[in-house]
C-alpha cells in the first residue's frame, strides 16, 4: 500500500533539531521544513539540507500548519509549544525531558484527545531494536518474573556536547544536568521493560563536570512495584557504556548498548548467550523513531512513548531531584494510562 506523505516542521535547529531535519528527510514519507530564530544558523542549516524549508518563528509555523510538529526547543518550551501545534491540527513528537514541571501537561493531554491527535515522547531508547528485542523476551515469560532492574551507564558528555556549559544543560529550570539530561532515557527505558517507578531515593553530586553546578553522577533505588532497582550513570568516564540488565526468577537478560547486544544466562554459572546485531549508527535509531512516529500517526495507533509514559518520566526526573535535596524517599504521583 502507497504510505502517506508529510509535512513535517522541526522547531528548534539545534544539535538534536537539526537531526530530526535530517531523519525525518531519510523516511522517504515527510517534507521537511524547520523554525529556527537564529539567522545566521538558519542559513546554515538551509544549506546543509537544501529540501528542507527555513521559517524564522513559531507563528510562521503555525499560520501554515503541518501535519506533524517535531518539538526540539530546551524543555521549558515543550509543552507550550506542543499544545499550540495540537491546537492547529498537528500530530506531535516532543523531545526528552517532557517538561521541567508538570504544568501544561493536563491540558495537552485533553487538547490532544479531542483533537485525536497523536502525541509522543522522544525517548529514542524504544527505537532501540536489541532493546526491544530483550523487552519482547522478557515480556514472553520465559525468563519468569523480572524481580531486579541494574542499570550501570556512562560517558565522557563533554566529549559529545562540547559547548554543553553554554546549552540549556547548566542548569535543571532549563532541563540540564544528568538526572534530566541523560538519566531520563534510562529511567523510561526501564520503566519501559518493568512498568512504572511507585517510590525512590537518590544520591548525585558535581563531581568532575566545571563550568556547571548541575550534578554530573546520580545513582538511584526504586521500586518499580515488586521489582528492586538500581541506576547509575555519570558524565564523565572514559568508556562510553550503557548496560541495563532485568534479574528475572529463572534467568538474566542484559542491554548492552555499546556492543550493540542482548544477552541471556539461564543456567546458573553457565555461559552468556548472545543476541548481537551490527552497531548502529546513531542516525538509525532517530530514522526509527521518525518512522515509528509517522507510523502511529498513520494508523491512529499510540505512538512508542505516549504521553501519559512521559509524564510518569517527569514525575520520576523530579523524584529524584527532590530526593537528592531531602535525603528522603519520594513517591511518585500516579499517571492515568
Ligand atoms: N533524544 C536525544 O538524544 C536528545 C535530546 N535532546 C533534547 O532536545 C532538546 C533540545 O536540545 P538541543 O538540541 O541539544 O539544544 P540546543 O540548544 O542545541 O538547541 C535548541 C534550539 O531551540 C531553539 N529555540 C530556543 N527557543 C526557541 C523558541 N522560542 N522558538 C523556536 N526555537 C527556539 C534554539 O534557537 P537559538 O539558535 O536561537 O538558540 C536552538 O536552535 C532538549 O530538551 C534536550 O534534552 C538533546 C540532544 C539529544
Ligand atoms: O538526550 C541526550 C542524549 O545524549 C546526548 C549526548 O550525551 C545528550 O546531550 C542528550 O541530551
Amino acid at each position: 500500500m502507497e504510505r502517506s506523505r508529510f509535512r513535517v516542521v522541526v522547531v528548534g535547529a539545534g544539535s538534536i533539531g537539526e537531526r530530526h531535519i535530517r531523519c525525518f528527510q531519510r523516511t522517504d514519507h515527510s517534507d521537511v521544513a524547520f523554525v529556527e530564530p537564529r539567522a545566521e544558523l538558519r542559513a546554515e542549516i538551509a544549506a546543509r539540507y537544501p529540501g528542507a524549508t527555513p521559517l524564522e518563528t513559531v507563528e510562521q509555523a503555525l499560520g501554515d500548519p503541518s501535519d506533524v510538529a517535531v518539538i526540539a526547543t530546551p524543555a521549558p518550551l515543550h509543552v507550550a509549544q506542543a499544545l499550540s501545534f495540537v491546537r492547529r491540527g498537528a500530530h506531535v513528537l516532543v523531545e526528552k525531558p517532557l517538561a521541567v514541571t508538570p504544568e501544561g501537561v493536563d491540558q495537552l493531554t485533553a487538547a490532544a484527545l479531542k483533537a485525536n491527535r497523536v502525541v509522543g515522547v522522544a525517548y529514542v531508547y524504544r527505537a532501540h531494536p536489541v532493546l526491544a528485542d530483550m523487552r519482547a523476551a522478557i515480556a514472553s515469560g520465559r525468563f519468569g518474573r523480572p524481580v531486579e532492574l541494574v542499570a550501570v551507564c556512562g560517558q565522557h558528555f563533554p566529549l559529545y556536547r562540547p559547548a554543553f556549559r553554554e546549552t540549556y544543560y547548566a542548569t535543571h529550570a532549563s532541563g540540564g544536568g544528568a538526572i534530566q539530561d541523560a538519566l531520563t532515557h534510562i529511567v523510561n527505558a526501564g520503566q519501559w521493560l518493568v512498568g512504572p517507578v511507585q517510590r525512590l531515593a537518590a544520591d548525585a553530586a558535581r563531581c568532575v563536570l566545571d563550568g556547571v553546578e548541575v550534578e554530573d553522577t546520580v545513582h538511584v533505588l526504586a521500586r518499580h512495584g515488586a521489582l528492586l532497582a538500581n541506576y547509575s550513570l555519570n558524565q564523565h568516564q572514559a568508556p562510553n557504556e550503557t548496560a541495563i540488565s532485568v534479574v528475572c526468577e529463572r534467568g538474566t537478560a542484559r542491554f548492552e548498548m555499546h556492543a550493540c547486544r542482548w544477552r541471556e544466562m539461564t543456567t546458573p554459572g553457565g555461559e552468556w548467550i548472545d543476541h548481537s546485531r551490527p552497531q548502529l549508527e546513531r542516525d538509525e535509531l532517530f530514522i526509527r523513531q521518525a518512522g515509528s512516529f509517522l507510523d502511529a500517526v498513520e494508523s491512529g495507533g499510540p505512538p512508542a512513548c505516549t504521553l501519559a509514559d512521559g509524564l510518569h518520566t517527569l514525575h520520576v526526573n523530579r523524584a529524584i531531584l527532590a530526593s537528592v535535596t531531602s535525603g528522603q524517599w519520594e513517591q511518585i504521583p500516579d499517571v492515568e494510562p
